[in-house]
């Protein structure tokens, strides 16, 4: 592979809600009745639902998609107060990849939930913690797991915690994800280095950046092109020339679902028709996040499954999370080298 080049090719503000957004739940766990806008309900004239409180407050806040920056940075002081770091790097760890916050050295491990206003892990494959420590001389932090829109989370709220690794420091992100391979030459256990992404919920009209703009994270209209970082995308094909692993890593295009179903055939050929390489369920919103506050981008897809447009009967055409967790497991050793001589370059460049 040559190195990269993007020319034809393809790569709170409101402050309303506290942090806790349980602050119009009742206690006791009777069931009641509740308007749209989350207060309990007296009237007979407002919607009825039978939720008990304690289902009203793990409804609400699932729901919770406005993190004020007074909250944000409460969380990065939380992080590098408990820490004592203040990591340059923010890693992401796609389905089975969480052996890429176990290479961190001298790590500080928080749970999710001791993490003052942070949501929790739900998918098999994301452990649910946050590692802070060193990779190759460089101050970084992990998220071992990630949340995805599917689980119920709003977007703004799967991709709250990459504001929070903005104000602890950081300015490079690297987001990976286990994906399925559209592009017919892409086989299981390749790697592609993300240059650009087809935004389909974006498409139907949703956002991590829906709602009042604060400007202290960036502007109202961020443009998004050229979002994944030539110089790192280069970096990562030298390394894996270096690697010997050149000829299983593409450069492409992602495109991110809302899952949790995975596509049918005419998706997938629509998908194709797009111009789409590997298709999954996270990491555009991380992205467009990021972006929006100016973070340095670096992301890649381990095809973990193919994709088919064929019809067929076979069994083995379907994708499957075991399978995703499976090559993923296989594929992590490889991974962590990838990244860890990433970070070692940037570092170098310090
Ligand atoms: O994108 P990551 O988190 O790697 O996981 C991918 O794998 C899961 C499906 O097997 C989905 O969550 C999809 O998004
Ligand atoms: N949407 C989607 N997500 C995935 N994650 C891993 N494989 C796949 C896939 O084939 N489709």
């Amino acid at each position: 592979m040559t190195g990269y080049s993007s020319k034809n090719d393809v790569a709170t503000a409101n402050g309303k809600q506290n942090g806790s957004g349980n602050q119009t739940v009742e206690n006791g766990s009777k069931p009641t009745a509740f308007t749209p806008q989350g207060n309990h309900a007296s009237s007979e004239n407002n919607i009825q639902c039978s939720l008990t409180s304690d289902e009203f407050r793990a409804v609400n806040l699932m729901r919770q998609d406005m993190y004020p920056y007074e909250v944000i940075q409460e969380i990065a002081d939380f992080i590098v107060k408990g820490s004592g770091i203040r990591p340059k790097i923010g890693i992401i760890c796609g389905s089975g990849l969480g052996s890429l916050a176990d290479i961190i050295q001298n790590p500080k491990v928080f749970e999710y939930e001791k993490i003052p206003n942070f949501p929790v892990s739900t998918v098999e494959g994301h452990a649910g913690r946050l590692v802070v420590g060193t990779l190759e001389g460089a101050n970084v932090m992990a998220m071992q797991g990630r949340f995805h829109f599917y689980e119920g989370y709003p977007l703004a709220k799967c991709s709250m915690p990459v504001r929070v690794m903005k104000l602890c420091g950081v300015e490079y992100l690297f987001a990976t994800n286990a994906a399925g391979g559209i592009n017919p030459k892409y086989a299981v256990g390749d790697i592609m280095l993300m240059h650009d992404h087809v935004n389909m919920l974006g498409f139907a009209g949703n956002s991590p950046l829906q709602g009042p703009n604060d400007p202290r994270f960036g502007p109202r209209f961020p443009a998004l092109v050229n979002s994944y970082n030539k110089d790192l995308i280069n970096k990562a094909i030298e390394i894996s020339k270096t690697m010997g692993i050149e000829s299983s890593v593409h450069v492409g295009v992602y495109s991110c679902l809302g899952g949790p179903t995975y596509e049918t055939i005419a998706e997938l050929k629509a998908l194709r028709m797009m111009g789409v390489d590997a298709v999954g369920m996270s990491t555009v919103h991380e992205v467009i996040t990021a972006r929006h506050c100016d973070m340095k981008v670096f992301a890649f897809s381990l095809i973990t499954n193919k994709c088919s447009t064929e019809y067929s009967d076979k069994k083995d055409d379907e994708a499957s999370h075991d399978e995703v967790m499976a090559v993923a497991k296989n594929r992590q050793k490889t991974c962590c080298e990838l990244v860890s001589r990433l970070v070692a370059e940037i570092q170098k460049t310090a």
